[in-house]
């Protein structure tokens, strides 16, 4: 899969292709199904697929401390739309420029002038440009007067409700990973990079292997039942996600992995970090022997849990 940042490294050579735009933050069930028809117009056409996506996210840019959590970051989401068998990521800077784009614009620079759009997917729902004015009746109109088609994929729902990046967001806020593996297609992970912690915590009775979180605000809180597949092993331990108010830190989420019966060196390792069930809320402790009695039983409940 190839990464074009940014309209100016389009080349002659990315013209003429089958399009989406979206955010696709987490790649759920409903992205699998608008790149699933994009693979098939792929085929047909001959084709090469490509996903247009903003980075930020439009949220992020408009309302960066009101933006909702991220389900997946840039390096995760490509890796996912990778698995899904896109041919092409453009990726856009979303910034002022991008946001005073009206429709016709958008349509004009990046649809024709950039991509050489051939056919165009997209949600039923999907709106976009200044003010959100272009929707698919616009689109489609377009499409006519420059010639690509338009076809809107059918919602995809899960017990009559449709399924989006928002309703994913609100169902890992309650714990339910079941649901969320049912909306995603796969069970809701965070990957990355391990990095050096403060290492207080082996002297707590608690090694944890300090995931690198790049997300200023994760989509889960807490102390979390997890495993982690290291060399085609499923090992299995305990997370935490949160600020650590009980020691001094830096004030920003930190994503902690203590892994059961495993005594190996994971720094520099890439950790994909899959979530089974929420075992309590982060709490701020007036002592570290607090803390340390408070994680000995959330080993004790998920090692129960896990039958080890
Ligand atoms: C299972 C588990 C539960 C935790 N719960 C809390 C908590 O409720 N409050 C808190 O301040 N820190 C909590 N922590 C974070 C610890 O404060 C942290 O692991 C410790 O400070 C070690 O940090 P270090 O690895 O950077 O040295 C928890 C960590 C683990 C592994
Ligand atoms: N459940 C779904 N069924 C069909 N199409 C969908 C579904 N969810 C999203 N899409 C479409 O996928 C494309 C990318 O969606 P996008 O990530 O912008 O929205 P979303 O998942 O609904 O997120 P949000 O909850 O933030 O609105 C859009 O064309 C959108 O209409």
């Amino acid at each position: 899969m190839e990464l074009v940042r940014g309209l100016h490294n389009l080349r002659p050579r990315h013209r003429g292709c089958v399009a989406t735009i979206g955010n696709f933050d987490g790649v759920h069930a409903g992205h699998q199904a608008i790149l699933s028809r994009l693979r098939a117009h792929s085929a047909r056409l001959g084709l090469p697929g490509c996903v247009v996506i903003f980075e930020p996210q439009p949220r992020e840019y408009f309302a960066p401390d009101a933006a909702p959590p991220r389900l997946t970051r840039l390096r995760e989401k490509l890796s996912l739309l990778q698995a899904q068998g896109v041919d092409r990521v453009l990726c856009l800077a979303f910034n002022r420029r991008l946001r005073e784009l009206s429709a016709e614009q958008f349509v004009q620079q990046v649809l024709i002038d950039g991509l050489g759009v051939k056919h165009l997917e997209v949600g039923d729902d999907f709106r976009f440009g200044c003010d959100r004015s272009g929707d698919f009746a616009f689109l489609q109109n377009s499409g006519e007067r420059h010639g690509f088609t338009v076809e809107a994929a059918n919602t995809v729902a899960e017990s009559d409700e449709r399924i989006s990046s928002t309703r994913l967001r609100q169902v890992l806020g309650e714990g339910d990973f079941a649901l969320a593996e049912r909306l995603l297609g796969r069970p809701f992970s965070i990957a990355g990079r391990v990095l050096y912690g403060q290492q207080l915590g082996r002297t707590i009775g608690a090694p944890t292997a300090n995931v690198q979180l790049k997300r200023v605000n994760p989509p889960l809180h807490g102390v979390y039942r997890v495993s982690v597949e290291l060399d085609g092993v499923q090992l299995k331990g305990v997370a935490n996600i949160g600020k650590r108010p009980t020691v001094k830190g830096d004030g920003k989420a930190h994503l902690e992995v203590h892994l059961f019966d495993f005594a190996g060196d994971l720094y520099g390792r890439r950790l994909d970090v899959v979530f089974h069930e929420k075992l309590r809320d982060e709490q701020r402790f007036d002592s570290l022997d607090e803390l340390q009695a408070a994680i000995k039983a959330d080993f004790a409940a998920a090692r129960a849990q896990w039958g080890l």
